[in-house]
Order: C-alpha cells, then structure tokens, then sequence
C-alpha cells in the first residue's frame, strides 16, 4: 500500500473557552489516499472546518490540536510553526479554498497580478512563465484565459470560485482542500462546479479534500468520503461502500436526508436535534443523544473505528452496534413508512 498523503491519527482538538475547553473534534482518524477526491461531510457544528483548519495552521487562536498526530506525506505536521508552513506546507503541498472563498480575491487586483504575487512569493516562476501556467488553469476550470487580466467583479459568483481554484492550482499542489465549495450557489452553479471538478480530476493529479454538509455532493464528486458528527468520524470507506451499505446510523440519516436519484419517490428525513458541543473530554458516543438505536453502552464509552466487513476495504464504522447494522436499517425504514429495504433498487 502507498504511504497516504495526508492522515489524521485519532486527533483530538480542543478550544479554551471561559467556560473551559470544548473538544471540537475528538480522536478523529482519517487518511486520504495521493490522486484521490475525498469528501469530509457533516452538519453545522461538527468539527469539519477544525479539523481542515488544523492542517493548515488556521485554527483561531484559542485552538490546539491537544492529541494524535497529523501526517503529511508521512511527516508530523501538527506542531509546525507559522514559517514551517508557509516554507513547506502552503500553496506549494497543500491549498486551501476557504468557506468565504468568494471573499478571498482581492477586489483591487487583477486576478492574473494574483497569480503573479504567489508565484514570486513561492516560486522560482517568472512573470511570463507565471502568466502563461495561469492561462492553462484556467482553461482547466473552464474559464477563458483571455479572462486572466478581469479584475474579481468582472466575474460571476460561479466564475470566481473557479478563477480561485485556479489560484489553487497554480503551484501544482499534491493536496486542495475545498471547504463548501457550493454552499453558497445555485443549483446550475453547483452542476457547473461539480463539471469542473471532473476536469481537475482528469487533467491534475491533485488530490481534493472537499467539506461539506450535503453527503450528495460528495457522492458525485469523491471516492473516499469520512463521516464527522460532534467531532468523531463516524464512518469512513469508499463513496461505492458507504452509498451501498452505509453501517452508522448518522450516515444512514444523514443520506436519507437528501435526494437521492434511487429512490426518487422517497420521504426525505429530519435528523432531529444538532451535534452537541462538546465541553471537556468526551467520553461517549456524540451522536447517543440523536440516535435512535442507542443503548446503554454508548452512554459509556466512545465507540471506536471498526472494520465493516472483510470485502469493503477500508469501510469502518464507530457503533457498538455494527454488527445489527441490517436489522436496524429495515426499522427504520418501516419506521419512516417507506417501501424499499433500505437497499438500492438497481
Ligand atoms: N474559536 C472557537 N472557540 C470555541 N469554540 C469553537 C471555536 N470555533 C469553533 N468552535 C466550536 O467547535 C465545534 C466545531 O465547529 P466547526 O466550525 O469546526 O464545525 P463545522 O462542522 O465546520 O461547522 P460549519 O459548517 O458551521 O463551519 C462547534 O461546537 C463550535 O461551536
């Protein structure tokens, strides 16, 4: 097995706050593969921008990764101070779309003297050969390089988002990490996205994290996907294992949740309640308080990652109840009053 480009080993990250700290993510452990698109899907308030946030060195200041290590390229990055990052990490290994993304251009510069700045900042590229690289991202995200010297207003919302990945692109990074790259568009915006991502997929190999709310985007997009709720990784595989046979009750919810074109006839749920903030340690499931199927051991402990089955690589899952995943699939589906077995009709 090739070594992943980046991993988290049961990380815990924890905000100090006056009323103490709140564990905003807790012994999460994820890796994503060099080549792959994954997606990091949760709801409000579950620890995704943190976790993302603390690969880069973006945490606000009251925030530590308090445990576990994060791996890049096999190398611990977690305690790397500001320089170290930007001399090793930024731009040129790791990119960051931030969730305001449409904010991050600057209105008074031309999009290409952008380009121009992170290259002599971070790079050994010229002013042609920087211009001249631009012009090729830009056609890979689908916008015209005669576009490259257009000032930010001069773009549509979607058109901004690309000219930002292109941005993000520009010094050939192993990873870009997009958090809701479509929170903000329509719904034609989000197909022209998803369009372009197939593009960087086809003509990079970048690696793409994407952080999400909506689990369909990163069944479109993605291979891999990790599942967060109240910081813990619920349940993590391959998109085809996890679309098939999802195996935590918060992802089953979760995709039950949004439209799915099997089952176009069928009830969306409403996952009552939200991920709980966490204050202090955490010693229990987080998601126990929402769960319909929770018993009196997940009060107890956290349940921790387990394999799902010997033919899914790599699909893990964190219940206790793992292995009655089945049964407790079609009670919910009798409980919602829907017709299919929770399997997909294919
Ligand atoms: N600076 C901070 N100080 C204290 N708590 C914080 C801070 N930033 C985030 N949190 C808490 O950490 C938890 C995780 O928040 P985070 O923003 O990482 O979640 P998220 O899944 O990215 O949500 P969203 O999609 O809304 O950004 C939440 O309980 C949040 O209130």
């Amino acid at each position: 097995m090739t070594e992943p480009l980046l991993e988290f080993r049961d990380v815990t990250i924890q905000y100090q706050t006056n009323r103490g700290p709140v564990t905003a993510v807790s012994g999460a452990s994820f890796s994503i593969e060099p080549g792959e698109f994954s997606g990091l899907v949760g709801e409000s308030g579950s620890g995704k921008s943190t976790l993302v946030k603390s690969v880069i060195g973006g945490l606000d200041s009251n925030g530590e990764v308090t445990a576990g290590k994060i791996l890049y390229k096999g190398e611990e990055i977690q305690d790397y101070t500001e320089e170290e990052l930007n001399e090793k990490i930024r731009w040129k290994e790791i990119s960051y779309i931030p969730q305001s993304s449409m904010n991050s251009l600057d209105p008074l510069q031309r999009v290409s003297e952008q380009a121009v700045e992170i290259a002599s900042v971070h790079s050994d590229l010229s002013k042609s050969e920087a211009l001249e690289r631009f012009k090729e991202l830009f056609e890979i995200v689908g916008l015209s390089p005669d576009r490259i010297d257009d000032y930010p207003h001069q773009f549509s919302g979607g058109m901004q988002q690309r000219a930002i990945t292109a941005l993000a692109l520009f010094l050939d990074p192993a990873l870009i990490i997009a958090d809701e790259p479509t929170t903000a568009l329509d719904v034609i915006m989000q197909d022209q996205i998803f369009k372009y991502l197939d593009r960087v997929k086809a003509n990079t190999d970048t690696s793409m994290l994407l952080i999400t709310h909506d689990i369909s985007v990163v069944f479109e997009s993605c291979e891999q996907i990790a599942v967060l709720h109240g910081g813990q990784v619920c349940e993590s595989g391959s998109v085809e294992d996890i679309y098939r046979n999802p195996t935590h009750p918060y992802s089953i919810l979760l995709q039950r949740a949004f439209p799915d074109i099997r089952y176009p006839d069928r009830k969306l749920e409403i996952i009552e309640g939200h991920p709980p903030e966490q204050l202090g340690e955490v010693t229990e499931c987080s998601f126990v308080e929402r769960c319909p199927w929770a018993v009196d051991a997940c009060y107890e402990n956290a349940p921790p990652l387990e394999n799902v089955s010997e033919s899914e690589q790599n699909h893990q899952s964190a219940c206790f109840r793992n292995d009655e995943t089945h049964a407790l699939k079609g009670e919910l589906t009798e409980l919602a009053g829907l017709t299919d077995g929770g399997e997909p009709n294919e």
